[in-house]
Parts: structure tokens; sequence; C-alpha cells
């Protein structure tokens, strides 16, 4: 049964990694953030253009890329790639909301 200093040490340890967590949660957040505002942008050039909202061929790319890129780092693939596919799904409809709006 560890003593009462031993559990306030842990939990002055737990609240300091969880700092670190919330710093990394706001990086992921702003990174997010500053991928849709360039994905908008592309969304803009597609619509006003009449290419379509996916490129399975760039995805394609991109997953290889990722999956590569989470095994060099630990990180389990296969999680990398839904990530992905998660946020492009959502780009995805950002784009067709564009292109609805431009009357395509
Ligand atoms: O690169 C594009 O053509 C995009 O529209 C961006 C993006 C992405 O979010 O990375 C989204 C949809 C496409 O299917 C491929 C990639």
């Amino acid at each position: 049964m560890p003593d009462i200093s031993d559990t306030e040490a842990a939990l002055q340890q737990l609240h300091s990694i969880r700092q670190s967590i919330d710093n990394i949660d706001a990086a992921v957040i702003h990174m997010l953030a500053e991928r849709f505002k360039f994905t908008q942008q592309v969304g803009a050039l597609k619509a006003e253009h009449g290419l379509p909202p996916a490129d399975p061929e760039r995805e394609r790319e991109q997953i290889q890329r990722l999956r590569g890129l989470a095994e060099e780092s630990h990180l389990d693939p296969a999680f990398a790639e839904k990530f992905l596919n998660f946020i492009i799904a959502e780009v995805i409809h950002h784009h067709e909301r564009i292109a609805g709006e431009n009357g395509r």
C-alpha cells in the first residue's frame, strides 16, 4: 500500500504529464486549423475550375507516406491511416459545400 507522500508525488507527476498532454492537444488543434485554412483554398480552386472534390490517387500517396512516417515514429500505421481518412472525409465535405455554393 503506497503511503500518502507517494500518492502526492504520483499526483504531482500526473499533473505535470497532463500539462504536456494539454500543450500537445493545443498544438494539434492549431495545426489542424492551419491545414483546414489551406484545404479551404484548395476547395475554392477546385470549385472555380470544376475539378472533382476528391482525388483518390493523391490520397493513396498521402496514406503511403503517413504510414511510413508512423512506422518510423512507432505509431500504429493503421491508426495514422484512419486519422488521415477521417480528416480527408471532412475536407471533401467542405469541398462539396463550396462547389454547391458556386452552383456546380
Ligand atoms: O489535395 C487535394 O486535392 C485536396 O483536396 C486535399 C485533400 C487533403 O485533405 O489532403 C482532400 C481531398 C482529396 O481527395 C485529397 C487531398
